[in-house]
């Protein structure tokens, strides 16, 4: 590991899934164990990578955190090679019997540090292109994830979560200083609003922020855009893979965190004082509306 504090090594691992669990967990360690001969410090797996991103499989590749195969195994690769580990996310299976889209969080002693229960469910309907309804399988997670690293605070959140400001905001006033999302976007919305989104919630934050996703498989039902990307502060692209296999690197500095939100510094420009009385006025003008149009029923 880097000794600097505010310096690391990221690396978003972009594989293959199949429906076979253990031969997905298998390629995880396998690429874990590289990032680590290259310097690693933090790795990141991609959204759903024990199971195809399909809800009808959710359920068979289910397993409970703490305790699954896929907890053990990653809980024992982070403290093996002496790395924070973001186990992409899994579906987890809970004690009353739900199922989450769930990210975990290890530290370099192997122990977990959160998990990440995917706020916002993936269900959209676009005719013809793309129709998702995790909704018909997944429970949706109520709490933000902000985790501590000895880097500095990271915000977690999964996929279609990225397409809310607002979560992203609270995680910046949390103190986070990178944004990570593993996500799987497809081939209809990624091409559009994937690095558009990476890059806006890094403008408006002014912090870093990685999606790691998995690599396209033209053969299976939902197909995943690949392209997992590294965004700075200044909302550039330091890095970004097409949609085969591979392991992205980048070099993180939270200093220029800082140096970004003292330069631009939007953060204490932000007129709270006269957006909140507007939100409030338009609220009360909206219920008025409504009252009167009650009444005339
Ligand atoms: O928002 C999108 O277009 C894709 C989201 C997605 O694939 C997901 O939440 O898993």
């Amino acid at each position: 590991m880097m000794n600097a504090s505010q310096k690391f090594r990221l690396a978003l691992i972009q594989m293959r899934v199949c429906a076979d669990k253990s031969t997905n967990i298998a390629a995880a360690l396998s690429a874990i164990s590289r990032t680590a001969k290259e310097g690693a410090d933090m790795v990141v797996l991609p959204e759903c990578f024990n199971s195809p991103y399909d809800t009808r499989q959710f359920n068979e590749h289910a397993e409970t955190i703490p305790g699954g195969p896929t907890w053990s195994a990653l809980s024992e690769a982070a403290k093996e090679h002496s790395i924070y580990l973001i186990g992409g996310t899994i579906p987890e299976r809970s004690a009353d019997g739900k199922i989450y889209n769930t990210a975990m969080v290890f530290g370099p002693e192997g122990n977990m540090l959160t998990t990440h229960r995917k706020i916002h469910l993936f269900d959209i309907d676009v005719p013809g292109r793309v129709t998702f309804k995790e909704s018909d399988t997944l429970s949706a997670g109520d709490k933000p994830t902000v985790f501590d690293t000895a880097f500095g605070k990271i915000g977690l959140a999964i996929c279609y979560d990225i397409r809310f400001p607002r979560l992203a905001e609270y995680m910046r006033h949390q103190g986070a200083k990178m944004l990570i999302y593993p996500g799987a976007f497809n081939t209809t919305t990624g091409p559009l609003h994937w690095e558009l989104l990476l890059r806006s919630r890094a403008n408006d934050n002014q912090l870093y922020v990685a999606g790691a996703a998995p690599a396209r498989d033209n053969s299976t039902g939902y197909v995943a855009f690949g392209h997992s990307t590294v965004v700075d502060p200044w909302a550039k692209v330091v890095s970004k893979l097409e949609e085969d296999e591979g392991i992205l690197y980048a070099d993180i500095d939270f200093s220029v965190v800082d140096a970004v939100r003292s330069q631009i510094p939007i953060s204490i420009q932000g007129r709270e004082d006269l957006y909140d009385g507007l939100f409030q006025q338009q609220q009360q003008q909206q219920q008025q509306q409504q009252q009167q149009q009650q009444q005339q029923q």
